[in-house]
């Protein structure tokens, strides 16, 4: 396990382009690092020609890529960029009243009489955003965007999106047989913003693009010790353990949960395989945020308040592909991967014919008390 000390050095980042916004030197604040209670080690860190990095590619193993240049127009994004060029769609934010954004269906909890919402949505254009965020200065409540890119964005984004390096996921995408690109997630979030941990069923490079993310993973096969919400509830693929305040009597099997860690800033990208479960903590810049307003304030904003009003924010963009848990053939063990999907299928299933929770545990505890869980010895 590397310590701290190291990270922090690694995290220097050099000028990736010469008339980037990003300054040199950019790091994170050490102190701004929530501490847990569990073991972490650090995920490796490599160049795009390293020759370890498609094996791990290949093996479902996470790696942070240094150099790949995925999302290197989209470093100059800074809010005054965006503001300006993301054109008039209406982009997705969600408001919390702590520092947690724990996503859930909103259908379901529909549904779900006793589900209490842990965010809420409002659908906004881009500049009433920035509005929101000055806002949160002066109140608890904390912002999050989330918005998928479309054909929305003004053409300086499209030129900048074009210009992506799709050479390099498109190579993985084909190697890997992975399906479609599914969408690119924009994620704009104030430093300090945690989204809790989960997994999701697509393969995902997500990229960052300005600020510094945490990112904690645990392989699928940890599945026991982070007790999800069952497939029907309207947090599904979320865990139930809250990492600040563990409830061990409900979890006690958490206890033997261990994560890889990796810091991310701008220009890397992490490969978050498919069923990994994340969770992914803004942290707080070293260095003062630059948004890009501070010379031309009046004219940038068009509003009552200060554009120096407006908190620090981490910039990211996922690319979420398509893929399937099922190799052509099956080889056993299966992977931990297969299990998670294997037992997604049977929850599903005996959920859709039962109609309620509480019948999936009756009946799969009817299949196997007395008869699965016991010794081979009582069996014979
Ligand atoms: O960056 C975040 O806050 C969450 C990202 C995430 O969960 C994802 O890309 O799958
Ligand atoms: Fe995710």
């Amino acid at each position: 396990m590397k310590s701290r000390e190291m990270c922090d050095e690694q995290m220097l980042v050099e000028e990736p382009m010469s008339d980037s916004p990003i300054s040199m030197n950019q790091s994170y604040d050490p102190a701004s690092i929530p501490e847990y209670p569990f073991p972490m080690e650090q995920i490796p860190r490599m160049s795009i020609n390293d020759p370890r990095l498609q094996h791990l590619i290949e093996t479902s193993q996470p790696v942070v890529i240094t150099d790949s240049q995925l999302v290197q127009p989209a470093l100059k994004w800074n809010l005054r960029y965006l503001k300006s060029n993301l054109g008039d769609g209406l982009y997705y934010v969600y408001s919390s009243h702590n520092n947690r954004f724990k996503y859930f269906d909103k259908e379901r909890a529909k549904q779900c009489s006793s589900f209490k919402q842990p965010t809420t949505r409002k659908e906004v254009a881009f500049s009433d955003f920035i509005e929101m965020l000055k806002k949160c200065n002066e109140s608890t409540e904390r912002i999050y965007l989330q918005q998928t890119l479309n054909d929305t964005v003004g053409p300086n984004i499209v030129q900048d999106y074009l210009q992506f390096n799709w050479h390099f996921v498109s190579r993985i995408q084909s190697k890997m047989q992975w399906g479609d690109l599914s969408s690119n997630l924009l994620l704009i979030g104030q430093e300090g913003n945690i989204t809790p941990v989960h997994y999701d069923e697509q393969e995902n490079f997500f990229a960052q693009v300005s600020g510094f993310k945490r990112c904690l993973l645990f392989s699928p096969d940890q599945f026991e010790c982070l007790y999800p919400h069952p497939v029907s509830h309207p947090c599904d693929r979320q865990s139930q353990v809250n990492f600040s305040n563990p409830d061990y009597q409900r979890f006690p099997k958490f206890r033997d949960a261990h994560a890889v860690e990796a810091i991310v800033g701008p220009g890397d990208v992490l490969y978050i395989p498919m069923y990994w479960w994340h969770q992914i903590e803004s942290l707080a810049s070293a260095e003062p945020y630059d948004h890009g307003f501070t010379d031309d304030a009046a004219s940038s904003c068009g509003s009552d308040t200060s554009d120096e009003d407006i908190p620090p924010v981490t910039v990211s963009v996922n690319f979420w592909y398509r893929s399937s848990p099922l190799p052509q053939q099956i080889e056993y063990p299966i992977s931990a991967q297969q299990r998670v999907s294997v037992m997604r299928n049977i929850e599903k299933m005996v959920g859709a014919v039962m109609g309620s929770p509480d019948e999936v545990a009756n009946l799969l505890r009817t299949i196997v008390d007395g008869r699965y869980n016991m010794t081979s010895r009582e069996a014979t």
